[in-house]
């Protein structure tokens, strides 16, 4: 059995272990053994990296953009250049395929150089006044102490697309990862400390979201939270940072509707709608979480994509030719195992899949089969509550209102996915559809210059792009009067 590394929190620039005297387990999805251990820390270490965060803005604040940027860079080569030993941490403590982490780690990288790229474009206003011999100037400020909550299932690539523009604008940052898999974004402590990063920009913590977290979120030091996860818990940031005022940006979950039409192209749509599902073992935010297929082609649709589905290999995640490996943890295997339930009890068929698979691959481990319900109808649970796992359901349509009436029957408005060759339909689905970021005749997949822009409960303020920059930045406002 290998050493089991014990992490510990990141302050300052250095690198110590919790008062609590208390660790986390973090356990690895393949095999349920313990791969490493990290601190829980307490409320008083969260003040202690605020207050070092504090200390170090007002420094890091004063420095040109394009310096913060160069930071930046060879923070994102040195991300680079760890990139096996990044995507290996992430396999074992996420349990996601190594080709889908090594693209999270270059994804993690190009965040950052994105971000980067924008220090000559934080653009103020100069404004003529109504006043005779008067400017009006709006300048873009940083906030200050920026505090990054992020979700286990791209978690390096989270904490890059917040620390990038966070940083590159002028503030400081706290990080706490979640509990599940916090070591790829510990990692990167050794990274700032190897560029030269100034203690206390950059400070990681570990430790439960509800005691660490809310130290973090309540703290008057704080002046802006970015936060990707939950809904409920987003709600909780949200109640707790009013405390304060304090600017909240909020990444939450969803409930992706994949719209095929009868004029689509069925192939292309059937692979779209197959990685937009199983893609991270159903654990991306804008995943295909129900599908709607017209009843013209619904037979010949559902037939191919069936036959795909069950061709999908299932297994170590460390293997070129596995298609989807294990879920996060037992509590997320034991979800889907109710949700299948519930919706067979409400008239749900299992097309395919449905429980865990059987094998000794398989005694240990946190696995569930890629999962296809038919026979759904819209009141059904599983067409409302987000799975963020490998279940499918799917339901017919007749009309191009009955579908749009289909998909906007929730309550989140993150993500869209539409199939059609008539550019009216795609037209009319971009105003009916209430969702931030529809996608049309692909499946999901951001890019770092759209804007990340949930609806409804999945979230508030947006991220990526010049959109989500803007977030990190406060205005300043002078009346300038000088002497005729
Ligand atoms: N919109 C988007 O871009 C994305 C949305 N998601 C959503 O995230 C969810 C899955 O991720 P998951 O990690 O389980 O989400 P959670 O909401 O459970 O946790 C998210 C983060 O919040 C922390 N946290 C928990 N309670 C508090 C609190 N009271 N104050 C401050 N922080 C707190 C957690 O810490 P800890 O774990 O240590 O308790 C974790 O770091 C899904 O709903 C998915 O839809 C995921 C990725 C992207
Ligand atoms: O958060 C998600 O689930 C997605 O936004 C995911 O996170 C980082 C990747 O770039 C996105 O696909």
């Amino acid at each position: 059995m290998a050493e089991i590394k014990e992490y510990q929190l990141f302050i300052n620039g250095e690198w110590k272990t919790s008062a609590s005297g208390k660790t986390i387990d973090i356990i690895s999805p393949s095999t349920e053994e313990v791969v490493a251990r990290v601190q829980n820390g307490t409320a008083e270490e969260a003040i202690e990296a605020l207050e070092a965060a504090e200390r170090a803005q007002k420094e890091w604040k004063k420095l040109p953009a394009r310096t913060r940027a160069e930071y930046l860079y060879a923070f994102a080569d040195e991300i680079d250049a760890s990139a096996d030993y990044l995507s290996k941490l992430l396999v074992q403590e996420q349990g996601k395929l190594l080709k889908v982490a090594k693209m999270e780690v270059a994804v993690t990288g190009s965040f950052i150089r994105y971000a980067a790229e924008g220090a000559r474009r934080i653009e103020g206003d100069i404004i003529p006044s109504d006043n005779p011999n008067e400017q009006i100037w709006i300048q873009k400020v940083p906030r200050g102490v920026v505090v990054a909550i992020t979700a286990w299932n791209f978690p390096l690539a989270l904490a890059g697309r917040k620390l990038g523009p966070a940083l590159v604008a002028g503030n400081t940052l706290v990080i706490k990862p979640t509990s599940e898999t916090p070591l790829a974004t510990l990692e990167l402590g050794n990274l700032a400390n190897k560029v030269g990063v100034p203690p206390g920009v950059i400070n990681i913590l570990t430790g439960p979201g509800r005691a660490m977290g809310n130290a973090l979120v309540e703290s008057p030091i704080t002046k802006m939270v970015t936060m990707t996860g939950s809904t409920p818990v987003g709600q909780q940031i949200a109640r707790n940072a009013a405390k304060n005022l304090t600017h909240v940006q909020l990444e939450l979950g969803g409930k992706a509707p994949f719209i095929v039409f009868e004029d689509a192209d069925i192939d292309a749509a059937v692979a779209s709608a197959l990685h937009s599902r199983f893609d991270n073992c159903g654990q991306v935010c804008t995943c295909n979480e129900r599908m709607y297929v017209h009843e013209a082609i619904y037979d010949v649709f559902m037939e191919k994509f069936i036959a795909a589905t069950k061709a999908l290999k299932v297994g170590d995640p460390m293997l070129d030719d596995t298609d989807m490996g294990p879920k996060v943890n037992k509590t997320e295997v034991e979800h889907m195992e109710h949700l299948v339930e519930v919706s067979v009890k409400e008239g749900a068929t299992i097309a395919t899949g449905g429980k865990r698979p059987k094998g000794t691959v398989f005694e240990k481990g946190f696995w569930f089969e890629p999962t296809v319900l038919t026979n759904v109808t819209q009141d059904m649970t599983i067409v409302h509550e987000e799975s963020f796992g490998p279940i499918l359901p799917v339901l017919k349509f007749s009309s191009f209102d009955e579908v749009i009436g289909y998909a906007n029957d929730c309550e989140y408005g993150l993500a869209a996915m539409v199939f059609t060759s008539n550019m009216n339909t795609i037209m009319k689905c971009n105003d009916e559809l209430e969702y931030g970021e529809i996608y049309v005749n692909r499946g999901h997949g951001e890019q770092h210059q759209g804007f990340h822009n949930g609806y409804k409960l999945s979230g508030s303020g947006g991220e990526d792009g010049k959109y989500g920059f803007e977030q990190y930045l406060e205005k300043k406002t002078f009346y300038i009067r000088h002497k005729a």
